[in-house]
């Protein structure tokens, strides 16, 4: 697909992607716009020019332009499925069509002049735990006189409930995070040893669905409206000590990352590949299992890529992921988010942790540099960047996730 917008070869964000991220410039106020090419299209500028009118135009007939001058993607989101539809067809056709140019051109941003903003109000947080390679291997490194895959794990897809204040914007720099932990087999309080990264996919919801009723896995493309890349940062020794029996708790609060631009699943359609196979049949309210995403993901260790971990692998789909969040009547809110688990494929190459990537840290990665890692020094940068097959021979790029590690506070 051709554009009036000069977009390099190599981009992440050619012109059938138009991923949504809120933006401001020189400190000015927050608002809506997708990236292309170099460049971010301000969606408060482009809808103030009566553009979008007839795609922003609800069931009762009411155009809210306003809806992207807004400081994040949520009074969007919560418009439904036929208005996001109704605005990437509009969009795809204003940046194809040269005779926009003249009306949008001014619009139009270097990307590198924007600074980009957490793009959702997150509302709830949940992260689940399906891939197999990942969910075996914490069983084996953290319970190792058991079997590694608990009897529940391919009944239903596991999760546990996040802290969504802490999601944080790709670029935001993560205070290393004290806790107790055991040193030497005694309890200790004191900034994490381990501190580790989860590489994984994050799923936005933009429909919201009542208490009390639960939302069936062909529902999925209806109520969540894109994806973005998470970082799950852990501090595997304060875990350790803390999950048993409830889970994972301060061992993963202290900050989550997520990528800038939301990639909407519209697309991702060409990325649509078979599930994988499911033994046992699931439950009926898990069928049926939808589909898969082939995204590849790499991880970049202060510049160094230690893997690339193949999602397409993962168990439970994400229409399941969602089936299974509601089956008990819970509801979704706009803005939540869910993430997919720890993408993992066979290590170490596919690893999406260094739990596994080092084995428990018995194993030691060899930067680029020279210099030896099992977990996080203060001052590593951890990337995660993530692209898709895209329609004709694109490449739809997540752009990426970033992060760098200070020092525990005192
Ligand atoms: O098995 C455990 O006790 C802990 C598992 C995790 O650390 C996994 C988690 O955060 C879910 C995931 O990302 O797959
Ligand atoms: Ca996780
Ligand atoms: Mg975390």
């Amino acid at each position: 697909m051709t554009s009036w917008i000069e977009i390099p070869a190599a981009s992440p964000f050619p012109a059938n992607n138009l991923p949504y991220g809120i933006v401001s410039k020189d400190g000015g106020r927050r608002h809506v716009a997708v990236a292309i090419g170099d460049q971010v299209l301000s969606l408060a500028a482009t809808a103030n020019t009566g553009l979008l009118d007839d795609a922003l135009r609800d069931e009762f007939g009411v155009v809210d332009r306003a809806i992207f001058d807004a400081p994040s993607l949520n009074p969007f989101l919560v418009k439904g499925f036929d208005v996001w539809h109704a605005v990437r067809v509009r969009l795809l056709e204003l940046v194809a069509d040269g005779s926009y140019e003249p009306a949008l051109r001014s619009a139009l941003v270097a990307r590198s002049d924007v600074t980009v903003h957490l793009p959702v109000e997150v509302a709830d947080y949940v992260d689940f735990y399906s891939f197999e390679e990942h969910a075996g291997n914490v069983g084996r490194l953290f319970r190792p006189n058991q079997p590694p895959l608990l009897p529940n794990w391919h009944r239903l897809p596991v999760g546990y409930h996040g802290r969504a204040g802490t999601i944080v914007v790709s670029g935001t720099d993560i205070v290393r995070p004290s806790g107790q932990r055991l040193v030497d087999g005694e309890p200790e309080y004191g900034p994490s040893l381990r501190l580790d990264i989860e590489a994984e996919v994050g799923f936005v919801v933009g429909t919201p669905s009542p208490q009390g009723s639960s939302v069936s896995t062909v529902d999925f493309e209806r109520t969540v409206f894109g994806a973005v890349l998470v970082n799950d940062w852990s501090a595997r020794d304060i875990q350790a000590f803390e999950y048993v029996p409830l889970g994972p708790f301060l061992g993963k609060s202290f900050a989550t990352s997520i990528s800038p631009w939301v990639v909407p699943l519209e697309a991702l359609a060409a990325a649509r590949v078979p599930a994988p196979a499911q033994d046992p049949v699931p439950a009926d309210y898990l069928l049926p299992a939808g589909n898969a995403y082939d995204l590849s993901l790499a991880v970049d260790w202060n510049g160094s890529t230690v893997s690339r971990p193949p999602f397409a692998g993962m168990y439970w789909t994400a229409a399941q992921q969602l089936a299974h969040l509601t089956v008990n009547g819970a509801s979704v809110r706009t803005g939540d988010l869910y993430a997919s688990g720890t993408v993992s494929g066979p290590r170490p190459g596919g690893s999406g942790c260094f739990l596994e990537l080092t084995w428990g840290g018995a194993e030691p990665v060899t930067l680029d540099d020279g210099s030896e890692r099992v977990f996080l020094a203060d001052g590593d940068t951890i990337t995660i960047t993530g692209t898709a097959p895209g329609a004709d021979g694109t490449t739809i790029g997540f752009g990426e996730v970033t992060g760098t590690i200070l020092p525990a506070r005192g």
